[in-house]
């Protein structure tokens, strides 16, 4: 599509025909909620009135992936600003120069294909699909942790398939020839097809819906769908299954980069540090506990032996110890410590379980906000992709 057809799409309140013999011609074009100048020089919009300094992040408008989106960020205390619902674009305040736009996920995927969007966030299955493998599109966090499920190609339980429980079977079925292929329903027309091809399907004829695709089979449209799945429900209503070696891909939230933006966008490197960071922190923190424990002794080597001693009390480096000041009978005492771990929350009981066996007593649990590393293993593998 040229930069033209782009922006007439992007800009629906801009219609008329563009006459190549006409005089330059000014006006004002209303894109969304912002306005700027722009110019027609015989029939072509002059790019340059329309470069922005603006850092810009999309961010699912509605559907799934958009509440824990906001939710992910406000608890990174970088909170959406929107002063109307209805209004698609808002701020961050805490980072400045950062443009938030509300777009629809397939939408954010091909807007920063054609740099109109630097970051955003979407699921994996939306990326692959409308991204294609694009070079120009890089996953800075590969791991948001909401918005998981999988691809999946999913097969009637009854009828000719009921004995057909791998995609390697299903290939091998000789039902499927050039007059009456496989045929699959589904919403991923890029990953779909190169998923049965790949898999050596060779007989298969696609068609495609915008939703309730798990009645196709009932309904005799199609004998196989490929669709998101993430309890299973909707397939065991609709009497399909998965298959062995049938999942096209694992999916869940992710942040990307238009990789053109890194290298050229002034302060977006900065900002990606940041949220990434942010985010990082985060996400590992979700997964661990703070544990506070009093504990007597003799002596602080004394004490973290015994910490030590016990497998779930390592914490991240390891524990620190404090002395705790008493007054008993008038006299300052030193005979009790404190202990301050992180612990995995799968491990929580057990690691109380092993402090009380070593004599910790009034424990204190609390949930953690970040954990800040020295290092960011994403951020340097951002900074090794982009070659810098
Ligand atoms: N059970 C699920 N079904 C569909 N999507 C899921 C599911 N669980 C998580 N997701 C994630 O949510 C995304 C769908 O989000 P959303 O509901 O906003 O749909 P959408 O992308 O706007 O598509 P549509 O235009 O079909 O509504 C998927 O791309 C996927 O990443
Ligand atoms: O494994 P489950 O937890 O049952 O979820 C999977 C279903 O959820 C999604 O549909 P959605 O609810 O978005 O409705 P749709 O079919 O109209 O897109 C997806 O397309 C599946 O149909």
């Amino acid at each position: 599509m040229s930069f033209m057809q782009t922006f007439l799409h992007q800009c629906p309140l801009v219609s008329g025909a563009f006459n190549q013999s006409l005089p330059p011609l000014k006006f004002t074009v209303k894109c969304c909620s912002l306005t700027f100048p722009a110019t027609v020089v015989n029939g072509s919009v002059d790019r340059k009135s329309n470069e922005r300094s603006e850092i810009r992040l999309g961010l699912p408008s509605k559907g799934r992936m958009a509440s824990d989106t906001l939710d992910l960020l406000k608890d990174c205390q970088l909170s959406v600003r929107q002063t109307n619902p209805r209004q698609y674009v808002a701020e961050i305040p805490q980072i400045a120069n950062l443009e938030v736009w509300f777009q629809r996920p397939k939408d954010i995927v091909r807007k920063l294909l054609s740099g109109d969007l630097d970051l955003g966030i979407v699921g994996l299955d939306t990326f692959s699909e409308y991204g294609q493998g694009n070079e120009d599109l890089i996953i800075v966090h590969d791991a948001l942790a909401f918005g998981d499920c999988r691809l999946s190609l999913a097969i009637p339980k009854y009828g000719v398939f009921e004995n057909i429980n791998s995609v390697k079977e299903l290939a091998q079925m000789p039902l499927w020839t050039a007059e009456r292929p496989l045929r699959v329903a589904t919403g991923f027309t890029y990953l779909g097809p190169k998923f049965l091809k790949e898999n050596g399907l060779q007989h298969v004829t696609f068609s495609t819906a915008d939703g309730a695709l798990e009645a196709a089979p009932a309904m005799g449209i199609a004998d196989a769908i490929v669709d998101l799945v993430s309890s299973g429900t909707t397939l065991k209503e609709n009497n399909l299954k998965e298959i062995e070696g049938g999942v096209l891909l694992e999916s869940q939230g992710i942040m990307v980069a238009s990789k053109k933006s890194l290298m050229q966008r002034k302060g977006l490197l900065d900002i990606t540090h940041e949220i990434l960071e942010r985010f990082e922190a985060h996400l590992k923190a979700l997964d661990q506990f703070t544990v506070v424990a009093n504990m007597r002794g003799t002596n602080i080597d004394e004490v973290s032996e015994r910490i030590l001693s016990q497998p779930s009390l390592s914490g991240l480096q390891g524990p620190t110890i404090s002395p705790v000041f008493r007054k008993v009978d008038g006299v300052v005492t030193q005979d009790y410590y404190a202990i301050v771990i992180c612990v995995p929350k799968k491990k929580l009981y057990k690691s109380v379980q092993q402090l009380r066996s070593i004599g910790g007593s009034g424990v204190l649990v609390s949930p953690l906000t970040y954990i800040f590393n020295e290092e960011t293993p994403r951020w340097n593998e951002l900074l090794s992709k982009l070659g810098l």
